[in-house]
């Protein structure tokens, strides 16, 4: 239900990223582009690197998965051959897969981004304020998104407000589970050490926001331009906010 001012008691603070603190054109428009740009400079120039071998080792991981689970469109691997490599990631890119191999290797990305001063994290104006005073409050912030640990701190380690790591107390990503199933959930309330139903999670997106209810977390759709639209019915069965400033603790 849109409102013009929602309370939450939850303590712990659960914030997606694309959607949410970020806008969905900052992935789709820069961050993915900048990947795919890269990529062939990348691989040819990393491939001799440790890390890289080791990024490249989690993808033919993923790629025998893939292969064992017939996933249409599967690109094979030749670790002798960099192009299948390129065509695996590209492959992976285009149909915006989120496993943790190619996400891992993207953070490695987003990090030479950076270095080269490329790379900046677009993040909403209401959301460092808004922290802030949640923060101030008491309540622990941490961030639950596709992108890497990595990619996450270098996103607000580096963002248009300079660097916000002072605000997150940790920082998930898809190696607890994936954001559409209820475990991963309860995963991430028990490494913080609390109860599911004292987390508030904010996600743009609806399959996720019912995998953290089924969990019993708190869940609060954020309406930003660019998300997917939500139906009448889920307007009705999940709270909505447009700013993070509609959103006021109370202990
Ligand atoms: C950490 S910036 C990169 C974001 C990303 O790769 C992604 O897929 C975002 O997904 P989210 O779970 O944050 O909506
Ligand atoms: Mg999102």
């Amino acid at each position: 239900m849109a409102a013009e001012s929602l309370t939450f008691s939850q303590n712990h603070v659960l914030l997606d990223i694309e959607g949410t603190t970020t806008s969905i054109s900052f992935v789709k428009d820069v961050l993915f582009p900048y990947y795919r740009e890269n990529l062939n400079h990348y691989v040819d120039s990393h491939w001799n690197e440790l890390e890289f071998q080791s990024d490249l080792a989690l993808l033919k991981d993923q790629c025998a998965l893939d292969i064992a689970n017939n996933e249409p469109g599967v690109v094979p691997i030749d670790e002798s051959n960099k192009n299948s490599v390129i065509q695996n990631i590209l492959w992976q890119m285009n149909s915006n897969r989120k496993t943790p191999a190619l996400k891992n290797l993207e953070g490695h990305m987003y990090r030479s981004g950076v270095e080269a001063n490329e790379l900046k994290g677009h993040v909403y104006d209401d959301v460092k304020p808004a922290l802030a005073r949640w923060k101030e409050k008491g309540k622990k912030l941490f961030i639950y998104s596709s992108g890497s640990v990595e990619a996450q701190k270098l996103l607000f380690g580096y963002s248009d407000f300079g660097n916000m790591l002072d605000l997150f107390d940790g920082h998930f990503d898809t190696t607890v589970g994936l954001k559409v199933e209820p475990s991963s959930y309860e995963n991430i309330a028990r490494t913080i050490g609390c109860s599911p139903s004292d987390v508030l999670f904010l996600t743009d997106v609806v399959k996720e926001a019912e995998a953290a209810s089924k969990a019993g977390c708190r869940v609060i759709i954020s309406i930003r331009p660019g998300n997917a639209l939500l139906t009448e019915e889920e307007k009705l069965k999940f709270d909505c906010i447009q700013s993070f400033s509609q959103l006021s603790p109370i202990s």
